[in-house]
């Protein structure tokens, strides 16, 4: 399709896919040319996604984020998931307490947002700060999705309103985060005997820690500013994604009381009925597994990865692709391909445990019949983090209530609708009932 001074390419097949992220995969590992509500965002300078530093910048970042995420360090950090998920399991006691009912949604994006900024800035900060932070990434993520303008430059005066939103945002964006750069600067430099009481990981174990040394070639150190960008971008990918993944989950486990009392048998066979599930234990949860990889395959929570771009005129499937033409590939239809997979509509954990599912590979190396999380060079980084962030909660969710619908408010609904992930129209509340001990 071409669009104004851009053109846009949209794959949809499966062996295109596999072609093209897999075995092509440095041919379209790029990422698009910035929009100029995005250039707000990244700063213009920061050359997040420009041109001039384009690759160098994106192999760091990438880097970096991947360093952040190896099994030991995943590992080290242990002690903040817990700390996130006994916070999470107090609050939501107190929502049902207080309103009769517990949103999924909302509590879910809060914990997983304070494990990501802990894991970012090594500090565990008051509730406040966290749901403001992750308000306004919300905003952010919204504001930056592509808008006509960015295919047809001409319409940019249009605009103007969203212009000035964006700038809006972006202040306060800055105002929220720069205060935990600087904390946890002081705490660096001063080898961790100043910078706040809320500093708990050690110098050197947080994201940010890493950034203030980086030398990027070329450009030297990074401002505040850009570090507000990278840091940024590490919570609001892993928030949404994994919190829409748990409220999908949850929405078959409330409707489906079958399917939820064999994953409860299943966590009691392993942690007992008065046990703490630990993320040991997750792992050898098999019906669990079975359950997020479902969740997955039937609500994908993107139903595209983020744009990729070509770094040369290139073919895909007879047709010619322009070099920095913006290539889409539309994932969620792979899914419902009866081809593929038999009653695709259907939730059917057990088709991951002896069905159609047992050979999948969710990465998409071999071949991509499902891929929540991309696949190839540009691969989401964390996607063992994020799954690890949606087994814990199902299984503390889970193992510590049984979760029904509420009698007094319509029934769960599964409407989708769009907010950066494909999420529940209406948010999924639930009555949450004490598990007998
Ligand atoms: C269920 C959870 C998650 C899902 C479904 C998910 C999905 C994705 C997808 C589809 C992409 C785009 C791949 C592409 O463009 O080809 C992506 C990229 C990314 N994700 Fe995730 N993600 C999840 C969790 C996380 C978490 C927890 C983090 C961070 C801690 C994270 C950080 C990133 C980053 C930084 C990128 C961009 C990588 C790049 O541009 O090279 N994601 N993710």
């Amino acid at each position: 399709m071409q669009m104004g001074q851009r053109t846009m390419i949209i794959v949809t097949s499966s062996d295109l896919i596999h072609e093209a992220l897999v075995q092509r995969g440095p041919l379209f590992a790029s990422r698009p040319k910035d929009s100029p509500i995005r250039l707000i965002f990244s700063m213009g300078k920061c050359a997040i996604n420009s041109a001039e530093y384009g690759p160098v910048w994106r192999s760091l970042r990438r880097n970096f984020v991947t360093e952040m995420i190896t099994p030991l360090r995943i590992k080290q950090c242990s002690w903040i998931r817990k700390w996130a998920m006994e916070a999470h399991m107090s609050r939501i006691q107190v929502e049902a307490r207080e309103k009769g009912v517990v949103e999924v949604m909302s509590n879910c994006r809060l914990t997983i947002c304070s494990i990501l900024i802990c894991l970012c800035f090594g500090a565990k900060i008051t509730e406040d700060r966290i749901r403001s932070i992750e308000s306004i990434l919300k905003d952010v993520m919204l504001i930056t999705l592509p808008k006509l303008p960015d295919f047809l430059p001409i319409l940019t005066p249009l605009f103007r309103p969203q212009v000035r939103e964006a700038k809006r945002l972006r202040q306060k964006q800055v105002e929220l985060l720069v205060p935990l750069i600087r904390s946890r600067r002081t705490y660096v430099e001063s080898g961790g005997k100043d910078g706040g009481a809320e500093m708990a990981s050690p110098v050197g174990a947080a994201y940010v820690d890493s950034l203030f040394t980086l030398d990027v070639p070329g450009r030297g150190r990074l401002g505040e500013e850009e570090l507000v960008t990278l840091v940024s971008e590490v919570i609001s990918a892993g928030t949404d994604t994994s919190a829409t993944a748990v409220e999908w989950a949850m929405f078959h486990l409330v409707t489906d009381q079958g399917i939820q009392e064999k994953l409860y048998g299943e966590i009691v066979e392993c942690v007992g009925k008065n046990g703490v599930v630990m993320e040991s234990d997750v792992e050898k949860m098999t019906y669990l597994c079975a359950v997020v990889k479902e969740t997955f395959r039937r609500h994908p929570p993107s139903h595209f990865v983020l744009s990729h771009a070509a770094t040369e005129v290139t073919e895909l499937g007879g047709y010619t692709v322009p070099k920095e033409a913006s290539v889409e590939f539309y994932t969620a239809w792979l899914t419902e391909d009866p081809k593929m997979w038999s009653d695709p509509g259907e939730f059917r954990p057990e088709r991951f445990l002896n069905g159609d599912g047992v050979e999948v590979d969710i990465t998409g190396t071999k071949e991509v019949k499902m891929m929540p999380f991309g696949a190839g060079r540009r691969i989401c980084p964390a996607w063992t983090l994020g799954t690890l962030h949606i087994n814990m909660l199902l299984a503390r969710m889970v193992h510590a209530f049984k979760w029904v619908p509420a009698p007094n408010i319509p029934p769960p609904d599964p409407t989708e609708t769009f907010a950066f992930t494909i999420v529940m129209k209406n948010p999924l509340k639930a009555l949450i009932l004490p598990r007998s001990i």
